[in-house]
């Protein structure tokens, strides 16, 4: 049968996910994504590398971008990531803020919109996450307040979404809005790549992960992970493949370093453990993963160390 009118165009084009620490940035990218790709974490700002996730469909493909969180920086490493985000921001189709609605948007989301505020060429939208957590009557609140933030700072919300990426609420519909809002243009990507970050880059994120769970607060700054060698065993039955992996856990400090490795080395066990079953999930292949735990003195305000550990 013959038809006069046209398929819809293809659109392809890249949207990111900002907000404070623990807005669920991650959390919603995997849902929109389907698979594990970006580091999530109970605690704030471990996402720090630019992973970026990829949603396939017929019609579209909209490239994910996770940024690091905006925050007051206090550091070298701090100004460097908002360069970093606000680089991003104005790169991409769609920024999408993610207020939480579950906390009440504060000051640092004010400072954050307002700095996405003079980025004028990119559209943004507003994201309530987790809306599992409040009733209807605070969903509203929020959304108002959402809403009120964006007059005061002189930003137009292009949409204003409320989701629940654990519940799997409205994801969906984020994802046509967000696709509604891209240009015409091909796949950019083959099909079924849903990350093009580096997998050294996910190895090292999981790894940074599995050695965060369970430390303090003042820890999370001051960890950073480089893969040194990431290989197939050569010489192995072809059906039992096993990844060597090398890696380096750098601390600040010799206080710190205590804590990574723990009593005779037994917390580093853990989160070797819990490291090297995340990447075998992940990449689905077994892995020996060898961690060693190094000083580099005051990193994070090194302009030279900082490269070296990939910023
Ligand atoms: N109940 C509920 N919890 C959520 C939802 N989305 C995220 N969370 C939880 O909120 C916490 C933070 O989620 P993340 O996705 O890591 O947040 P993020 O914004 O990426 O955090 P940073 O990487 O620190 O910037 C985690 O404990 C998630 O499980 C949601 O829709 N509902």
């Amino acid at each position: 049968m013959s038809s006069d009118t046209q398929p819809p165009a293809h659109r392809s084009g890249f949207a990111c996910f900002v907000g404070r620490p623990n807005a669920g940035k991650s959390t919603l990218t995997n849902a929109m994504v389907g698979t594990k790709v970006v580091i999530t974490s109970s605690k704030p700002q471990t996402t720090r590398t630019v992973v970026r996730g990829i949603v396939h469909r017929p019609d579209a493909q909209l490239i994910l971008v996770d940024t690091p969180g905006l925050h007051r920086p206090r550091t070298l490493l701090g100004e460097r990531l908002n360069d970093l985000v606000v680089t991003t921001w104005a790169e991409v189709d769609v920024v999408a803020v993610c207020f939480p609605a579950d906390e009440k948007p504060g000051p640092g989301d004010r400072f954050l919109v307002n700095e996405l505020a003079k980025v004028k060429r990119t559209i943004k939208f507003a994201v309530a996450t987790k809306t599992d957590l409040v009733t209807p009557e605070q969903l509203a609140e929020h959304l108002m307040a959402i809403d009120r933030l964006g007059q005061e700072t002189g930003t137009e919300w292009a949409e204003i979404v409320p989701v629940s990426a654990v519940a799997g609420d409205q994801v969906q519909l984020l994802a046509d809005l967000l696709v509604a809002r891209l240009p015409e243009g091909p796949q950019l990507y083959p099909d079924g790549e849903l990350s093009d970050a580096p997998e050294e880059a996910i190895v090292a994120d999981l790894i940074r992960e599995a050695a965060l769970e369970g430390v303090r607060d003042e820890l999370p700054h001051s960890i950073a992970v480089v893969v040194e060698e990431m290989a197939l065993k050569e010489d192995r039955d072809p059906d039992k493949p096993l990844l060597v992996i090398h890696a380096n856990v750098f601390v600040e400090r010799d206080s710190q370093k205590g804590i990574v490795i723990g009593h005779k080395g037994s917390r580093l066990r853990e989160v070797g453990t819990e490291a090297r079953q995340q990447i075998t999930a992940m990449l689905g292949v077994p892995v020996y993963l060898d961690l060693h735990v190094k000083i580099a003195k005051d990193w994070q305000r090194d302009p030279k160390q900082l490269r070296r550990l990939g910023f």
